[in-house]
C-alpha cells in the first residue's frame, strides 16, 4: 500500500529513516533528509518496515544526481545522491546516536563529547583498493563485479569510481582479460583485488581462487598484456566468509604492494588488511598520536619517548610504525599471518625496533604487563568479552580506540566506563565517501587520574 513520508535522517546503514502515519519507523532506500516522497512497503515487521521509493514528491535541498549510474553502485555507493556535507553530518549523528543509546550516554552527554566529521579532500576515486567477486553467471558467462549488499550475487561493473582514476576501470580491463584467459575453462577465481598507490606507482592484482589446478604463466600473461601491474599474485583460498588462506604464489613481477603514509613505506601481502583511504588514514594515525599526548610536526611524529604502548589488532603496523618513530616501546600484537610478516618487513624497512606478538589481542594482553597506553583497532565485531577488563588490568593511563563500527563501539565505550575509564572526546573520521560508514577514533583516560 502506497503513503507519503518525509525523510527525518540518514539511518545506520544505506537507506533513510522517516515514519508511517501509524508511527512505525520506515527505512527507505535512496532516500534523503527533507525529501517528501510517495512509497511502497516492501517489508513489514512488527517494529519497522521498509519501502522504495514511487516518486519524489518534493526532493530534498541536499539531494544530488548521482555520479554513477551503473547498478553495482547501489553497493558501493549508497550514499551518492546526497550532497557531502550531508553525508559528513549524517556520520556524525549517527555516531551521537550510538553512544546516546547504545553506550547510554543520553543525547547532551554524547553530542557534547562527538566531534564533526572530518572529512575527505577526495569524494570520488580515493580508494586505493578496489575489491571484486568473480563467478560465472547462469548463462554460463564469467562476471566481474560488487556483491549486493548482504548477498552473494555479483552485479557486473565496468568501472568504480570510489577507486583512484589509475584502477577506477579496473573491472571492465580483468573481466575482459579473464574471460579469455579462461575460454570455456573454471579457474576457480572467486574474487579480484586491485590495489594502486598514487605515491609509489605500485599495482597489485590479486587473484583469490580455490587451490585447484592453475595455468600461472597462461593467465599472467594475458593480465600482463592487458593491465599495467607492478605485481600479479595468486591467492589460494577457500570462498566463503571465513576465508583460510593456503599460500600466495606470485605470478609476476614484486609480490607485493607498496604505500607510504606519513613518508614511512608499507609493503603490503595480498591477504593482509591495509586501510582503503591514504589521505584519510594519515588522519587516524595523526588523531592516535595526538590523542596519546604526542605531535605530528614537520618531521613527522614526536613525543612520546619512554612511552610503552601496546597496539592491539596491529595489522602491518600502519600506528605501530608512526608510534615507534615517535620515540616509543611498542608492543603490536596481531593475529593475521601475512599481516605480522608485513609489519616485521615494514619495522625494518623503516628503521623502527618494535616488539611483534602474532597471536590473538584477547589472549596475548594478559601477558603483557603494566602499559602506560593502549591503541585498539578491531574488525568490525569490537573487541571481544573480557578484552576490556584486561586493558584495565594493564592501567594504561590513555588508551585510543580506533573503530569501523559505531555500533560495537558504542557497546565497548559503556564497558570502558564501568572499568575505570572515561571517554574524553570522539573523532569521526570520513574514510569511506559516498557510503554510510564512518571510522571513529577514541580517547579515554584513567577515571582517577588527576
Ligand atoms: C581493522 S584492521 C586494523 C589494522 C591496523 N591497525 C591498520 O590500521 O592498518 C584489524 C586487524 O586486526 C587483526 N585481527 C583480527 N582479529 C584479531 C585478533 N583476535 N587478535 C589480533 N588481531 C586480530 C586483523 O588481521 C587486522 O589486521
Amino acid at each position: 500500500m502506497g503513503e507519503i513520508v518525509t525523510i527525518e535522517r540518514m539511518g545506520f546503514g544505506p537507506e533513510a529513516v522517516a515514519h508511517l502515519a501509524s508511527g512505525k519507523a520506515v527505512f527507505v532506500e535512496g532516500g534523503a533528509p527533507g525529501d517528501v516522497l510517495a512509497i511502497e512497503l516492501t517489508e513489514e515487521k512488527h517494529s519497522f518496515a521498509r519501502a522504495r521509493i514511487v516518486e519524489v514528491k518534493e526532493p530534498a535541498a541536499c539531494r544530488v544526481a548521482p555520479t554513477w549510474a551503473e547498478p553495482s553502485s547501489q553497493g558501493v555507493a549508497p550514499w551518492q545522491h546526497l550532497v557531502y556535507e550531508t553525508q559528513l553530518a549524517s556520520k556524525t549523528d549517527n555516531v551521537v546516536a550510538a553512544l546516546s543509546r547504545t553506550a547510554g550516554f543520553g543525547d547532551e552527554r554524547a553530542a557534547a563529547l562527538v566531534r564533526p566529521c572530518l572529512g575527505s579532500k577526495r569524494q570520488w576515486g580515493y580508494r586505493n583498493k578496489i575489491e571484486l567477486g568473480a563467478a560465472f553467471d547462469a548463462a554460463g558467462m564469467f562476471q566481474l563485479g560488487f556483491h549486493d549488499e548482504g548477498c552473494q550475487d555479483v552485479v557486473a561493473s565496468a568501472t568504480c569510481p570510489v577507486a583512484y582514476k589509475q584502477i577506477e576501470r579496473a573491472p571492465k580491463a580483468l573481466r575482459g582479460a579473464l574471460r579469455f584467459a579462461q575460454g570455456a575453462d573454471d579457474l576457480g577465481i572467486f574474487r579480484v583485488g586491485v590495489r594502486h598507490s598514487v605515491r609509489t606507482h605500485s599495482t597489485e592484482v590479486a587473484l583469490w581462487t580455490t587451490p585447484a589446478a592453475f595455468p600461472r604463466g597462461h593467465v599472467a600473461n594475458i593480465l600482463k598484456g592487458s593491465f599495467k601491474a607492478t605485481s600479479i599474485v595468486r591467492v589460494l583460498a577457500d570462498p566463503g566468509r571465513a576465508r583460510k588462506i593456503k599460500g600466495v604464489e606470485v605470478l609476476d613481477g614484486k609480490g607485493f604492494w607498496e604505500e607510504k603514509l606519513l613518508g614511512f613505506t608499507f609493503r603490503v601481502a595480498a591477504p593482509s588488511f591495509f586501510q582503503v583511504n591514504t589521505a584519510q588514514a594519515e588522519k587516524l594515525i595523526g588523531e592516535v598520536i595526538r590523542g596519546l599526548g604526542g605531535e605530528v610536526g614537520d618531521e613527522g611524529p614526536v613525543g612520546l619517548d619512554e612511552t610503552l604502548i601496546a597496539d592491539l589488532y596491529s595489522g602491518g603496523g600502519t600506528f605501530s610504525i608512526p608510534l615507534a618513530a615517535a620515540g616509543a616501546d611498542v608492543i603490536a600484537v596481531e593475529s593475521a599471518g601475512s599481516s605480522v610478516r608485513d609489519l616485521r618487513r615494514n619495522a625494518d624497512a623503516n628503521g623502527v625496533d618494535i616488539e611483534i606478538i602474532g597471536g590473538d589481542a584477547a589472549r596475548e594482553l594478559p601477558e603483557l604487563g603494566e602499559l602506560d597506553a593502549l591503541v585498539v583497532d578491531p574488525p568490525r565485531a569490537g573487541l571481544a568479552d573480557g578484552v576490556v577488563e584486561s586493558i584495565a588490568a594493564a592501567c594504561p593511563e590513555r588508551v585510543a580506540y580506533v573503530s569501523c563500527n559505531p555500533a560495537t563501539w558504542a557497546r565497548d565505550v559503556a564497558r570502558f566506563e564501568e572499568n575505570g575509564y572515561k571517554l574524553l572526546y570522539a573523532q569521526p573520521v570520513d574514510l569511506f565517501p559516498q557510503t554510510y560508514h564512518v571510522e571513529v577514533v577514541s580517547i579515554f583516560v584513567q577515571k582517577n587520574a588527576k
